[in-house]
């Protein structure tokens, strides 16, 4: 199809419309007919000689106009059917292209009259959630992506509470994708009482309603957002999912490591700093983690030699074993970054060395870090690039642009849709399982019971089991 400066809106109507259109102008002709017909009785029959000639012609009038009225009604109805009928996906589809190609609408993309108009795809991935698919046949990846406010303006009447939340242009640059959701629909878990928090399986974290995290795919997870943005709440609730797995007979540890004594160090088995800042059981507590990595490896390693194939944590009867380092970038700096003789451990480096082995070579036995860092604008060196490269599932609470950018890769941001204003608990959340890659907005669940003391109650019973 071509562009034209002058082309009515019909053109670009849904299918249905256009029958309706089709019909309603068939209507018209027929009551035109009828006119005329009546108009020709009216005014010949009293002074034809021959009156059954006149009759003839106004009843050949008749039979034309309820032939063609006949068929315009039944294309109106049918225009009404086939467009209630249509799929939503559909629906959209016309919707976008008639606020793109519709000369009334200003024509975002330049088209010159004759050029071959951009290929537009509209199919809905789930409930509430559509991808819009424009080809950069006529126009540069540039100007297509920019069209995500003018897609936005279009969406009114039945899409009104849609919105274009992210944009992405493929690796061929060959088409533009907006992701146009549904911003009032909520997906986020409710829990009134901490069973209603059970992981859906052994190797899976809910997040929200359709979104969990695949451990089996995935690694150690990088958590940030500023002060009050329901981080240390997110994180909680993916610990009470681990602890409600319970313990297994490999060692699985649930380790909290809180160097701000707040809230969490009051909890019995969290790790804490001594009152003077002392971080020895710190370091103590990650080697033991990252021994027991060890140890659980050997255990896999034993099975997968017996059986003569790999064997997974999942499929050994493991439970999920996790080590939460809250304000990682903060704690980093309790440590000496010089060893002294008398203690030739305690220091930075071997504080690094511990994290690095454990985000590295735990999750293949089932051993997760989960590393809060309070403001993702930390300086550079605050938060070494191994950990943000490491860390394969990244959730950043209450974000910004600014902020996104030190958590992801500039060109996977380049493309998000204006941010709007996320309150606590929302996030950006993306995890390299292979439904997750691409960065979406999450809820994270909201707890309607005594969060603290339910997290307490569940380390208790870990720990005592
Ligand atoms: N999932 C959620 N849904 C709705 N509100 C939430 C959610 N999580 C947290 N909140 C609200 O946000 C407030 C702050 O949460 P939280 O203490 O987890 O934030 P934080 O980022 O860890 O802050 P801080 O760094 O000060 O501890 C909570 O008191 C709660 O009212």
């Amino acid at each position: 199809m071509r562009y034209s400066s002058n082309a009515p809106a019909i053109v670009y109507a849904a299918p249905g419309t256009k029958l309706s259109v089709l019909g309603a102008v068939l209507l018209l002709i027929a009551g035109c007919l009828l006119g005329i017909g009546h108009l020709i009785i009216e005014l010949f029959s009293p002074i034809a000689t021959e009156p059954s000639g006149v009759l003839t012609v106004h009843g050949n009038y008749v039979a034309a106009a309820i032939a063609l009225g006949a068929i315009g009604g039944i294309a109106v109805i049918a225009g009404i059917a086939i467009n209630s009928k249509l799929p939503a996906s559909k629906k959209l589809r016309a919707r976008v292209r008639a606020g793109i190609f519709d000369p009334r609408f200003g024509n975002p993309l330049h088209l010159r009259d004759g050029e071959v108009v951009p290929r537009v795809v509209c199919k809905e991935t789930e409930a509430g959630r559509f991808e819009i698919s424009i080809s950069t046949l006529s126009s540069s990846v540039d100007e297509v992506a920019k069209l995500a406010e003018c897609i936005s303006a279009r969406l009114c009447g039945r899409f009104s509470r849609y919105a274009v939340v992210l944009t992405e242009a493929d690796v061929a640059s060959n088409h533009v994708t907006f992701f146009v959701q549904d911003v009032t629909l909520h997906h986020e878990i409710e829990a009134s009482s901490v069973e209603e928090m059970s992981p859906p399986s052994a190797y899976e974290l809910r997040v929200q309603d359709g979104t969990n995290i695949d451990l089996r795919t995935s690694g150690s997870m990088l958590v940030a957002g500023k002060t009050r943005s329901g981080k240390t709440t997110g994180v909680i609730a993916l610990l009470i999912q681990a602890l409600l797995s319970g313990p297994d007979e490999y060692g699985s540890q649930v380790l909290i490591i809180d160097p701000k004594q707040a809230e969490l160090s009051r909890l019995p088995h969290v790790v804490s700093l001594r009152p003077d800042g002392d971080a020895h059981a710190i370091l103590e507590a990650l080697a033991l983690f990252a021994e027991s990595i060890k140890k659980r490896q050997s255990v896999l390693n034993d099975r997968s030699a017996e059986t003569g194939d790999a064997v997974h944590w999942w499929d050994a009867g493991f439970h999920v074993s996790v080590l939460f380092l809250d304000e990682y970038v903060a704690l980093r700096t309790m440590f000496p970054k010089r060893a002294s003789k008398e203690d030739p451990d305690y220091c930075l480096a071997t504080f690094d060395g511990l994290v690095k082995r454990i985000v590295t070579m735990g999750a293949s036995a089932g051993c997760y870090a989960i590393i809060s860092i309070a403001e993702a604008s930390v300086e550079e060196g605050g938060l070494p690039s191994m950990v943000r490269s490491a860390c394969s599932t990244r959730i950043l609470f209450r974000p910004t642009l600014p902020e996104a950018r030190l958590i992801w890769d500039a060109d996977r941001l380049a493309d998000l849709a204006a941010p709007r204003t996320y309150g606590p608990g929302d996030a950006w959340f993306s995890s390299t399982d292979g439904v997750h890659d691409r960065i979406s907005f999450v809820h994270f669940p909201v707890m309607r019971f005594r969060v603290y003391r339910e997290l307490g109650r569940l380390l208790d019973l870990y720990f005592i089991k």
